[in-house]
């Protein structure tokens, strides 16, 4: 807002009187013009020489002077006030304050007349002032966020501003000259008033909101004339503060636990800038916090995907990243608020892989001795060794047993075929004890679980640092463990043709070179491969070697299914109630006609494996000593036919059995296709199980 200035508030419209002028004529113009004051002014210039005033007038008229008299030895030349045009309304009244006669000339900078400043001017510009001062303190005062109150000398309230009025919940018209005890209390408004103290931050509830208070006198001429109460509803910075604290608290625990992790840790904002590390981060990239924080992550860490996650938004778990060449686990998981992606944060296991590879094995390692061991617990605890262990009733399998207890004893490799869960492992593990090497280790290897890349060292071991990751003292592989003793390959048909080769090499030569090592390793463990799958087919495929192929089949074992072997299903099961009898403390003995049906009609796809489970869940969940159609698993109790001893499969019976599997073959068929492919909708139509469905579908070759 503009200052007023002495141009503004000045009387423009006057008149001046020249020495020449006579008594007459400055009366006439005081009274024409209504002014006490004449300034007289040099006629050439007009430069200020003196003020005529209505008491000169008087004076020289009670003296006998006549109205012809000149003006230029009565008019006052001293002592006259004048102020400059651009003057401030301000300055000029300090000025015109000294003043008798309460009126001044106004100046240019030539020092010409401009202007008369009178009392009557001065008093409309104090109005005007006082309006101006009061418009301005009531827009700041409405527009305080905090609350005002103004209380006169006796405690009553003068003024409220808008805030006050909504804080309080008041019109100023009904608290106008009202005590303000009635609002606020305790606000030691005595003290203020007599004694002139100041009181800061007094707290006040009001209607469930905090205020603070803080309490002036307002002091005029050395005179408490009131006091100003001002203030603030801090319900919301109540909440914010404590708000405040509890994500200081929740920082504070991030941070601690940031600190402590083991893994580095690096969090991004969206743009992929790097906003907290942990010490192990900072440790691991040899760069202070500082350095890396506000950076893009891409700038600071080799390749990184974080910036990539802050963006996309979907997680990458324990993906490789190549840092200095090696490499590491990393996870990124996006940071989401409110469905955005607001950042990411990035979790790198500083442990080689390597060294967590080997303690993975070192777990499978141990847990094959453990499950061998309780094996052998168990079997001792039964009593059973060595080929004793695998019950069965079936001729064909029996045959088996011998022929291997005969091979057992000398060292050619043999291959052990059949379905999955018949009894491979059992029997070379009953070869490796009854037979020539049962002195040493029978050394398991699952050929389809171990990924490629890391079947060789685990065949051949290597030597201290081979490769990036690898362990400081080396490791020896499987073959060497495996010396003298038994190598036992699982799921050989699993193994890639590459590897194969160097199988292939060492079988060959008894002999191969650790990785990294240009020294010969000589071994001679007894080879015993099995195998789900159907090698001579692999072989014809070109999936697996011819030359390992016939290496390896040197005895072949073939192990018939379960269902295709005469009373073992139901052998087997008493068997399996036997030992989990023993292990649950239960005496589940006899089996329902309708229940040894069904075991004797059931294609056990997943054969003695199966079996065994069906028969820990009736353990489990029996209710009676004997075991009923109720306690056997839904699948099993939908079966839709029967099959009769004579069902099984002598040699006699092959060809019926192949002509009934071609029938069924062409009825699951012609159902698959009027279910358009869909096999629950197949099996709906056929009136069987959907996992009765897929045993068929299994057994037909579909
Ligand atoms: N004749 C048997 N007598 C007693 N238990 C048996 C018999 N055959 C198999 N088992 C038991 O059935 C389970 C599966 O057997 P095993 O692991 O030897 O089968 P596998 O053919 O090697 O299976 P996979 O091909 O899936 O590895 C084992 O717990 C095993 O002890």
């Amino acid at each position: 807002m503009k200052t007023m200035s002495i141009e503004n508030i000045m009387r423009k419209s006057f008149e001046t009187l020249s020495p020449e002028d006579d008594l007459q004529k400055a009366a006439e113009l005081m009274r024409s013009i209504k002014l006490d004051v004449l300034p007289v002014t040099r006629k050439e210039d007009g430069r200020l020489l003196g003020i005529m005033t209505k008491a000169n007038i008087y004076d020289a008229v009670s003296g006998g002077l006549p109205p012809n008299t000149l003006i230029k030895g009565l008019f006052r030349k001293k002592d006259i006030i004048t102020l400059q045009k651009e003057m401030s309304y301000e300055d000029a009244s300090q000025t015109v304050r000294k003043s008798q006669t309460g009126t001044a000339i106004v100046l240019d900078r030539n020092g010409k007349v401009t202007g008369i400043f009178t009392k009557a001017g001065w008093i409309m510009a104090m109005f005007h002032q006082e309006e101006l001062l009061n418009s301005r303190l009531r827009a700041i005062l409405d527009t305080m966020h905090n609350g005002l109150l103004v209380v006169d000398s006796d405690g009553f309230v003068t003024t409220v501003n808008a805030a006050a009025e909504k804080m309080l919940s008041v019109k100023f018209s009904r608290i106008k000259r009202k005590p303000v005890d009635s609002l606020l209390r305790n606000l030691h408004l005595g003290d203020v008033l007599t004694k002139g103290n100041v009181f800061i931050g007094i707290k006040q509830t009001v209607d469930c909101s905090a205020l603070l208070c803080n309490v002036t006198p307002i002091i005029s001429d050395s005179q408490i004339s009131g006091a100003v109460i001002v203030f603030q509803d801090t319900t919301d910075i109540d909440q914010i503060s404590s708000k405040l604290e509890s994500v200081t608290k929740l920082y504070k625990t991030l941070d601690s636990i940031m600190e402590i992790a083991y893994d580095g840790i690096v969090v991004v904002d969206a743009n992929g800038t790097i906003s907290m590390v942990n010490r192990a981060a900072e440790d691991f990239f040899r760069i202070p916090s500082k350095k890396m924080i506000g950076r893009p992550v891409d700038k600071v860490i080799e390749n990184t995907r974080l910036h990539v996650v802050a963006q996309t938004g979907v997680a990458e778990i324990n993906q490789l990243q190549f840092i200095g060449g090696t490499p590491y686990a990393v996870s990124s998981l996006p940071i989401m608020r409110e469905g955005r992606v607001i950042g990411a944060v990035g979790k790198i296991l500083f442990r080689h892989l390597e060294e967590v590879r080997d303690l993975a094995r070192k777990l499978e390692d141990l847990g094959h001795q453990r499950a061998l061991y309780q094996n052998k617990i168990r079997d001792n605890q039964e009593g059973r060794f060595g080929f004793d262990r695998i019950v069965t009733s079936d001729p064909e399998l029996k045959r088996i047993k011998e022929e291997a207890g005969v091979v057992a004893k000398r060292p050619s490799n043999i291959l052990i075929t059949g379905e999955s869960g018949t009894g491979k492992e059992l029997i070379a593990q009953a070869i490796h004890e009854t037979g020539f090497c049962s002195k040493g280790l029978l050394v398991k290897v699952n050929c389809a679980a171990i990924p490629d890349n890391l079947l060789e060292s685990e065949f051949f071991g290597y030597v201290p640092g081979a490769f990036t990751g690898a362990q400081n003292k080396g490791r020896k592989g499987k073959m060497v463990l495996a010396d003298g003793g038994t190598l036992f390959l699982d799921e050989i048909g699993d193994m890639s043709l590459s590897l194969q080769s160097k199988l292939l090499r060492v079988l060959q030569e008894k002999s191969f070179e650790p990785l990294g090592s240009d020294k010969t390793t000589h071994v001679d463990p007894r080879i015993i491969a099995a195998t789900n799958h159907d090698l001579e087919r692999l072989v014809s495929e070109g999936r697996f070697r011819s030359d390992l192929y016939y290496r390896l089949n040197v005895i072949n074992l073939h192990i018939p299914p379960l269902r295709d072997r005469a009373g073992d299903a139901q052998l087997l099961f008493h068997f399996f109630l036997e030992k989990y009898n023993r292990i649950f403390g239960t005496s589940i003995r006899k089996v329902s006609k309708n229940v040894r049906e069904i075991l004797d009609a059931h294609h056990w796809p997943g054969n003695i494996r199966e079996l065994e489970n069906v028969v820990e869940r009736i353990a489990n969940l029996a209710r009676s000593e004997k075991v009923d159609v109720g306690d056997l698993p839904p699948y099993l109790k939908e079966q839709p036919g029967k099959r009769t001893s004579r069902d099984r499969s002598t040699s006699a019976d092959k060809l019926l059995i192949k002509s009934r599997d071609q029938h069924e073959r062409e009825v699951i068929l012609t159902a698959l296709e009027q279910a358009g492919g869909n096999k629950a909708k197949a099996a709906r139509i056929l009136g069987i199980s959907r996992s009765w469905l897929y045993a068929k579908m299994n057994r037909v070759g579909l």
